[in-house]
């Protein structure tokens, strides 16, 4: 590890996209939620964050680098994040003081998105998971995710779901420190492995509202939200995971849409309403309810962060009717599709309109699957 007093960890994280959505802040600087979420984790082999921590008696402060930009590690996110990393390694120095002081020095840390960030992508989720999981593999902590979910929901809320892989809760809790506002796995990937996600890519760039903010707009000002938080969440939630639990993509696929569309009606109900669905991604969702209709069952379920990028979820088993379908209108030619042995197929009938939109406005695609937790790696960035 050691290597002229550069000691070094490289981790990949996964993204995760909730089905159940977070989305509030009953306190904003621990990032305790107002509602209970769950997410799948996506797989690693196609989005993924890429960081290395490493820190020497040499480097003189800490620093973060995102694709090559420095940022700002000042933020009081990132400090909460560092400052609970260094002291579990303080504990442990304190314990064995034969292990290297690596809690008195500055860290740099090193990392790379390979898809967009900040455009509703999660880029935060698996970006903190990743910063998170890298210094605590730095500093060789013993610590099990589920006390790293509580660190990385500091650095942004929908990270502490992408530390185990596979179907994951993150309960709200009720304390006011946020000890018990933890993730914790419902599921491995293997227990529900042939779930796919098709991403339709419909604007690649950053948001106007960040969720951040956008959310507390929510909070402050929509008579909707306090309704959502209070009722129609927490059935979901039982609901959904015992849907995952059970195999049971009809409920889940039920859930996921309507999930998306309370959201995104809080969204609506903010004032000044926030609007992160465009006509493509509205386009999206005609496509999903048409394909749905003609197979006489959910093959499908659409669901939107914040911003108006599709995902869908589908079954391996319908991935000729769901993703061919999307090929047969996002034209053959965009980027994406290549290797992945889909076949592009004729639409249902009547979606010439919302097909042409999905045609123009859907720039790219990513098809992916369900996914494993954070990966150890030894390929270094810095
Ligand atoms: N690899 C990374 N390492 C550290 N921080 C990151 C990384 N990737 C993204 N971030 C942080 O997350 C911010 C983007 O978060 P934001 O919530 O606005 O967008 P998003 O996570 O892509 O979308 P959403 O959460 O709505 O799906 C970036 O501006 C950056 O501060
Ligand atoms: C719509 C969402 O993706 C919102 C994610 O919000 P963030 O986790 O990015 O917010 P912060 O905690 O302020 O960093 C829904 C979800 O992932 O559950």
């Amino acid at each position: 590890m050691a290597d002229e007093e550069v000691y070094r960890a490289s981790t990949y994280a996964p993204v995760n996209i909730a089905v159940v959505k977070y989305w509030g802040k009953r306190d904003t600087t621990l990032n305790l939620p107002t509602n209970s979420s769950l997410s799948v984790t996506l797989s690693q082999d196609d989005l993924r964050t890429h960081t290395t921590a490493s820190c020497s008696p040499t480097f003189t402060a800490d620093s973060l680098t995102l694709n090559g930009n420095p940022q700002d590690i000042t933020t009081p996110r990132t400090q909460a994040c560092l400052r609970e990393l260094r002291a579990l390694r303080h504990a442990l120095e304190t314990s064995n003081p034969s292990l290297p002081k690596l809690s008195t020095m500055s860290l740099r840390l090193t990392s790379a998105n390979n898809f967009p960030t900040a455009a509703g992508l999660a880029s935060s989720a698996a970006g903190f998971a990743a910063l998170v999981r890298a210094i605590a593999d730095l500093y060789a902590l013993p610590t099990p995710p589920e006390d790293l979910s509580r660190i990385a929901r500091q650095g942004s809320g929908s990270a502490c779901r992408s530390l185990f892989g596979g179907y994951v809760a993150w309960n709200t809790g009720t304390s006011p420190d946020g000890s018990d506002s933890l993730a914790h796995l419902i599921a491995p990937a293997s227990h529900w492995p042939d779930m796919r996600a098709l991403l339709l890519i419909t604007n690649p760039s950053q948001k106007a509202i960040s969720s951040t903010a956008g959310m507390q707009q929510t909070v402050a000002t929509s008579p909707l939200f306090p309704h959502r938080a209070a009722e129609i969440v927490p059935p979901r939630m039982r609901a959904m995971e015992k849907a995952i639990l059970s195999r049971d993509f009809d409920s889940f696929a039920t859930l996921t849409m309507k999930e998306s569309n309370n959201f995104h009606a809080c969204c609506a109900d903010t004032h000044p309403p926030i609007f992160y669905m465009n006509d493509t991604s509205r386009a999206c969702i005609r496509v999903c309810e048409a394909l749905n209709v003609a197979a006489g069952r959910a093959v499908c379920a659409y669901t939107f962060d914040a911003g108006p990028n599709c995902v869908v979820y589908y079954l391996q088993a319908d991935e000729q009717v769901v993703a061919g379908s999307f090929k047969g209108l996002v034209g053959e030619g965009k980027e994406g599709w290549e290797g992945k042995g889909v076949e592009a197929r004729a639409a249902p009938q009547g979606l010439e309109t919302v097909g042409e939109m999905v045609r123009q406005g859907v720039g790219r695609v990513i098809l992916t699957g369900v996914g494993d937790g954070p990966r150890r790696t030894e390929q270094h960035l810095c």
